[in-house]
């Protein structure tokens, strides 16, 4: 495990490098407060072009706040993200170009149907009709939702949300997909669809990086990871480096700091 290898607070907001191996996403010194509650503590991230990135971490513990500001969501009090080298709060639209996104919550236009939305996702992102058409059919298809496609997004369950929401992030083929929570509230066979999706998306040369509570998923796809606590990073590597031969979740509780419950507090339970 690499602990402390990048931590808190990172003083510099300088570009990364211009060359071939420039990383998919890099955020230098990153930092969001809400009040007196400092959410995010300017953390300094390199996801690697062509890996698939965990983000792990308890609840509260920055991960939402972090991402969306990584993608033009949230801007941030300090720091900088860049998408291949473009700058996210700079040059939003060349970096949003490479960028799908899934954000976490019900941020969507709902009173559209599912093919709706991905229609108005694609022409929007300046596609062709009959182009954006056929995706969306393909989209629709592999992801189980034909007959939702003439459902309003409203009417959607939780699991069907999300998939519909990651339709929307694929439609553009980008080149690197950011997620918040891809695997909450999914069925366990719509999961191994997209976890199909996603790693056959890494293949072709694609990054994602998204964030997650479940060991296992991150276990199972992730070649690297970063575990975000009390807005910082308090571990990050790939995942046999964090992992140090040990179950992620082992490493998880200890570098987060869990406790266990004594079974007296609640004794009147
Ligand atoms: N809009 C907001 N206004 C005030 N506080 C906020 C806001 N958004 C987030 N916070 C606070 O910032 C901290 C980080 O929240 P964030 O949603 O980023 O955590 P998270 O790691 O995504 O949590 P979870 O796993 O529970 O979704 C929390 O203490 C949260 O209460």
């Amino acid at each position: 495990m690499s602990s402390g290898e990048t931590t808190a607070a990172a003083p510099s907001v300088e570009a990364p490098p211009v060359d071939g191996a420039q990383p998919a996403l890099a955020l230098r010194g990153l930092a969001k407060r809400f009040g007196l509650k400092v959410a995010v503590a300017g953390i300094h991230l390199d996801v690697p072009a062509g890996s698939f990135y965990g983000l792990l971490g308890p609840n509260g513990a920055g991960k939402t706040t972090s991402l969306s500001m990584a993608v033009g969501l949230l801007r941030p009090d300090a720091g900088a993200a860049y998408v291949l080298g473009q700058d996210v709060w700079a040059d939003p639209v060349a970096a949003k170009r490479l960028l799908g996104v899934l954000p976490d919550g019900v941020r969507m236009f709902d009173r559209l149907t599912g093919r709706e939305l991905l229609a108005y996702t694609g022409l929007l992102r300046g596609m062709p009709a009959d182009e954006v058409d056929a995706r969306a059919r393909d989209l629709l298809d592999v992801l189980g939702l034909v007959e939702a496609g003439q459902t309003l997004v409203v009417d959607y369950s939780a699991g069907m949300r999300k998939k519909i929401g990651l339709a929307c992030a694929l439609l553009h083929a980008p080149r690197v997909l950011v997620l918040d929570e891809p695997f909450e509230a999914v069925d366990p066979v719509s999961a191994a669809l997209i976890r199909d999706i996603l790693q056959r998306y890494v293949h072709s040369g694609g990054t994602v990086i998204f964030s997650s509570h479940v060991m296992q998923v991150v276990e199972r796809l992730c070649s690297h990871v970063a575990i975000l606590a009390e807005g910082q990073i308090k571990a990050v590597g790939t995942l046999a480096d964090v992992r140090g031969g040990r179950d992620l979740e082992e490493v998880f509780v200890e570098v987060v700091g869990g406790r266990t419950a004594t079974g007296k507090e609640l004794s009147w339970l």
